[in-house]
C-alpha cells in the first residue's frame, strides 16, 4: 500500500493522568500486545494504523502523550490539530477521575473546539479494586457532553471498538461536513460537534 493509499485521515490523541494505561491501550489497538513493565511515556509517541471500515481505507495518527505534569507544555502542543481526543483515566484509581476537570480545561484551552472527545475507564478487569462507579462516571461524561466507555488494555476488552468507532464517528461527520460545504470541500474529520455515536453504537 503507498503512503497515499487511504480514504481518510485522522489524528487522534491520547490525554490523561500518568499510569492510566493510554499506552497500553495504544499498543493493544496497533499492535495487538499488552507489554509488560511499561515506562512512563517521555513526551509524545506516535504510532499509525490503518483500519478498514464499509470498504473505505482510514488511516489513524495515534498520538500517545505523556500524563505527568512536567511534559504538559509539549503535550498540550498536539492537542490543536486533533481531531479526536481519549480523555483516559483508571477506574481503580479516584484521583485520577478527580483530575478530570483539570483535564477538561486543557482541552477547552488547546484543542480545536469541533474535536470529538470520548471518556475512557481503563483497566476494567480489576473489577475488585474498581474506585469509580460507572454510573458516576457515565453521569459526568454525559454532563460534559462526552462519549463514555470502559476498556481493558489487558485483556483488550472494548479496545478495537474504542478506536473504530471513533475512526466511524469521524468518517461520519467528514461526509456531513462534505455535503454542508459543497463549495469548499473541508479536509476529512474537521466536522462539527457531535453529541453521540450514530453509525456505530458504543453500548
Ligand atoms: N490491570 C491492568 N493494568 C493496566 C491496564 N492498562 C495499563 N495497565 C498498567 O498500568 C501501568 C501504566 O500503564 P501505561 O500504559 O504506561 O500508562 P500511561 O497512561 O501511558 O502512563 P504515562 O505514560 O506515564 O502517561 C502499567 O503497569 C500497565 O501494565 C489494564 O487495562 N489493566
Amino acid at each position: 500500500m503507498s503512503m497515499e493509499d487511504y480514504d481518510y485521515l485522522f489524528k487522534i490523541v491520547l490525554i490523561g493522568n500518568a499510569g492510566v494505561g493510554k499506552t497500553c491501550l495504544v499498543r493493544r489497538f496497533t499492535q495487538g500486545l499488552f507489554p509488560p513493565g511499561q515506562g512512563a511515556t517521555i513526551g509524545v509517541d506516535f504510532m499509525i494504523k490503518t483500519v478498514e471500515i464499509r470498504g473505505e481505507k482510514v488511516k489513524l495518527q495515534i498520538w500517545d502523550t505523556a500524563g505527568q505534569e512536567r511534559f504538559r507544555s509539549i503535550t498540550q502542543s498536539y492537542y490543536r490539530s486533533a481531531n479526536a481526543l481519549i480523555l483516559t483515566y483508571d477506574i481503580t484509581c479516584e484521583d485520577s477521575f478527580r483530575c478530570l476537570p483539570e483535564w477538561l480545561r486543557e482541552i477547552e484551552q488547546y484543542a480545536n473546539n469541533q474535536v470529538v472527545t470520548i471518556l475512557v475507564g481503563n483497566k476494567i478487569d480489576l473489577a475488585e479494586k474498581r474506585e469509580v462507579l460507572r454510573q458516576k462516571a457515565e453521569d459526568f461524561a454525559e454532563s460534559q457532553s462526552m462519549l463514555y466507555l470502559e476498556t481493558s488494555a489487558k485483556e483488550s476488552d472494548n479496545v478495537e471498538k474504542l478506536f473504530l468507532d471513533l475512526a466511524c464517528e469521524l468518517i461520519r461527520e467528514a461526509k456531513q461536513n462534505k455535503l454542508d460545504n459543497t463549495d469548499s470541500a473541508p479536509m476529512p474529520g474537521e466536522g462539527k460537534a457531535i453529541s453521540y455515536l450514530s453509525c456505530c453504537s458504543l453500548n
